[in-house]
Formats: C-alpha cells, sequence, structure tokens
C-alpha cells in the first residue's frame, strides 16, 4: 500500500494517481462499520477495474475544529491505523492533514479539489458521511457535488445491539472498561503500543516481575484496575495479568499511571523493546493493601483467574 500525505492546498499532481475507488471518512479504529466501507471501496475497484483507495484526515477533526485543550486519544493513533487498512489490501492511502483552512472548503470545494482533482472515478461512504464546511456535504447532496464525474455507492449502518457501531461508542466502552466486549464492535480487541521501560524493580522481590509498558501517549487508556491480557514480545504472543494504576500500596502520591503486565510462562530481558498490550477481560478494581503478604496474595488470584479466563476462551 502506497501512504500518500496530502495537504491544503493539494500537493500532488492527478496525472500520477490511477483512477481509484475511494472509501471517504476519519476511520479511528477501523471497526467493523468502517471495514465494510473500506471493503466496498475495494469490491468496487474490482468490478470497475480502478485501484482502490481510502482517504483519511489527520489529526483528529476536533482537534481543530473544538479547539479542544484537552489532548485527543485515539482507539488507533494513525500508525496503527495505516497497518489494519494496508491488511485489508487496498493500494493507496490519503492522509489529509486536517487544518483549519481544509476545514473551511464548501462542500463542493472538497469534492472537486480532493476527490475528483484526484482522479477518483467511484466513491464509498457510510450512510451518515458528511463533508464541507460544518459538515453541509452529506449522502444526499453528494450526487449533486459529484458532477457525475464519478459514481458512488452508500454503505447502510452497521449495528450491533440494535445501535450504530461508531469510534464514539467504541471509545467510551474502552473508558468504561468493557474491553471484553469490544471484539463485536472492533472485530478484534484493544490493542495498545508502548516501549517497556524500568519500574521500581519490586516485582521480581515479590515474586511477580512487570513489564511496565509506557504506553504512547495517543492511545485511550482502560480505566485503573487489573485486567486479563495478551501480550505480543517480538514475533510472540504470552498471556499475562496486567495492573493500570499507581500502586496505592506502595506510592503516596499518584504519579504518572503505570501498566504493569506480568508475563506468563516468560523470563525475557525487555527493557527498551516495543510492545503491543492486548486488553482481554477487567478482573477487578486497584487497592490499597496493608501490606506486602496481601498485595501478593492477591495478584496470585489475579494469576489464576486470568489463566482460567485464557483456558475458557480457548476452547
Ligand atoms: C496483576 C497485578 C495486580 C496488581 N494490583 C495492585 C493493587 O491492587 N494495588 C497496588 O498497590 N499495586 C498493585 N499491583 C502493582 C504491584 O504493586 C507492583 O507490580 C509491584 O509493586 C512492582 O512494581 P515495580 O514494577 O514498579 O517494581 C499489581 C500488579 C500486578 C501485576
Ligand atoms: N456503523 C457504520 N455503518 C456503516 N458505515 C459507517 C458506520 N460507522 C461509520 N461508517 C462510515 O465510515 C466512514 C468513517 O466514519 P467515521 O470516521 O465518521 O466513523 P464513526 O464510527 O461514525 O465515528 P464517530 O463516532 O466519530 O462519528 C464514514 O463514511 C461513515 O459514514
Amino acid at each position: 500500500m502506497e501512504v500518500i500525505k496530502l495537504n491544503f492546498p493539494l500537493n500532488i499532481d492527478k496525472s500520477v494517481l490511477p483512477p481509484l475507488s475511494m472509501a471517504l471518512g476519519y476511520f479511528d479504529g477501523v471497526h467493523r462499520g468502517h471495514q465494510k466501507v473500506i471493503l466496498e471501496a475495494k469490491k468496487q475497484a474490482e468490478q470497475k477495474r480502478l485501484h482502490s483507495g481510502v482517504m483519511t484526515f489527520d489529526p483528529h477533526p476536533s482537534v481543530v475544529l473544538r479547539k479542544s485543550e484537552k489532548r485527543v486519544q485515539y482507539i488507533t493513533p494513525l500508525e496503527a491505523k495505516i497497518k489494519i487498512i494496508e491488511e485489508l489490501g487496498i493500494d493507496y492511502l490519503f492522509v489529509v492533514h486536517f487544518t483549519t483552512d481544509f476545514a473551511n472548503l464548501l462542500p463542493q470545494e472538497f469534492i472537486d479539489q480532493y476527490v475528483i482533482d484526484l482522479n477518483v472515478k467511484h466513491v464509498v461512504a457510510g450512510f451518515d458521511f458528511s463533508y464541507g464546511r460544518m459538515g453541509k456535504g452529506t449522502m444526499e447532496t453528494l450526487p449533486f457535488h459529484s458532477r457525475e464525474i464519478f459514481t458512488f455507492s452508500v454503505v447502510e449502518k452497521f449495528t450491533c445491539g440494535n445501535e450504530k457501531v461508531s469510534s464514539t461508542r467504541i471509545r467510551q466502552y474502552i473508558s468504561d472498561g468493557r474491553t471484553a466486549e469490544l471484539p463485536d464492535l472492533l472485530g478484534r480487541f484493544y490493542r495498545t503500543e508502548g516501549i517497556v521501560g524500568h519500574g521500581d524493580k519490586r516485582g521480581r522481590t515479590i515474586g511477580f516481575p512487570t513489564a511496565n509498558v509506557e504506553t504512547k501517549d495517543e492511545y485511550i487508556l482502560p480505566p485503573l484496575g487489573v485486567y486479563a491480557v495478551k501480550i505480543n514480545v517480538g514475533e510472540n504472543w504470552y498471556d499475562g495479568v496486567c495492573n493500570v494504576g499507581y500502586k496505592p500500596t506502595f506510592n503516596k502520591e499518584a504519579l504518572r499511571v503505570s501498566v504493569e503486565v506480568n508475563v506468563f510462562n516468560f523470563d525475557q530481558d525487555i527493557y527498551g523493546e516495543l510492545v503491543t498490550v492486548e486488553w482481554h477481560q477487567y478482573l477487578r478494581k486497584e487497592q490499597k493493601f496493608s501490606g506486602i503478604d496481601e498485595l501478593v496474595a492477591q495478584i496470585e488470584r489475579d494469576k489464576q483467574n486470568a489463566i482460567q479466563y485464557f483456558n475458557n476462551i480457548d476452547k
């Protein structure tokens, strides 16, 4: 897959692009609804002998439009999104740098410059896709704005439990710790990436060494507590149990939240390595214990609960 970064004004010569069937959207998470849209663009490309494309935006429009002071967090930061879209077998990914000027394009200007001028012959978007200033362009206005230069298909609402599957809903599930329910919406368990850093080196002395995963800031972190997780190290996936929290048993002051994984059947030095944590089942809240013995006894129970969880899903 070729990744092409676009700016405003447009910085590419259309003559270098093949005729395209293009899916349009932000696609945070590349969830099951998004996958339908993207795979429809691929199918239409095959039928119409076009190349397949996806257009996404970066950063999230809310950064520019709401001028939110709070930094945005993603289900899939750009790099992760690129990987997943590549796995869906798409030829071209266009990443449009989302700025105020770009957001101010009128719907017709967006279509002229970022669809027609990119040699797009077929557009695919979901039923609620909107484009142009204030999102005034919709799937109802698209036939008019297309100037009959491209055809298009609209993907109907993909639901789960009678509700639309959306990035907003998935972010809420993550923030509520409902990680076990995510495969139905996302099509996979939620994953975060980070580098393994140094903790207080206490873990080993209490019999539970942990990999301290310094999760990249762009990811949404599930709420404080203990989880059954899988962790990817190098080529392999391992089961484990993870604590997200401030270790109140030891720390008086809340410093930075830590993500610590006790990896089962594992004894390697992985400091400095990039790992992926896959969030399965929430097990319990983080607690302040009156002593190390109580903490250790609880971690042992957590480990047994996680082992039991994995035994059940592997059946
Ligand atoms: C499965 C698991 C559950 C944990 N639960 C708690 C907890 O409830 N309260 C707490 O203060 N620390 C908890 N911890 C954190 C331990 O206190 C921590 O791993 C230990 O102090 C080692 O820290 P270090 O890696 O910074 O040396 C938990 C750790 C693991 C692996
Ligand atoms: N559940 C769904 N069913 C069908 N199409 C969808 C669904 N969710 C999103 N789409 C389509 O996928 C593209 C990307 O959508 P977008 O990035 O706005 O996702 P979203 O999940 O609706 O996000 P948000 O929660 O931020 O509204 C759009 O064309 C949109 O219409």
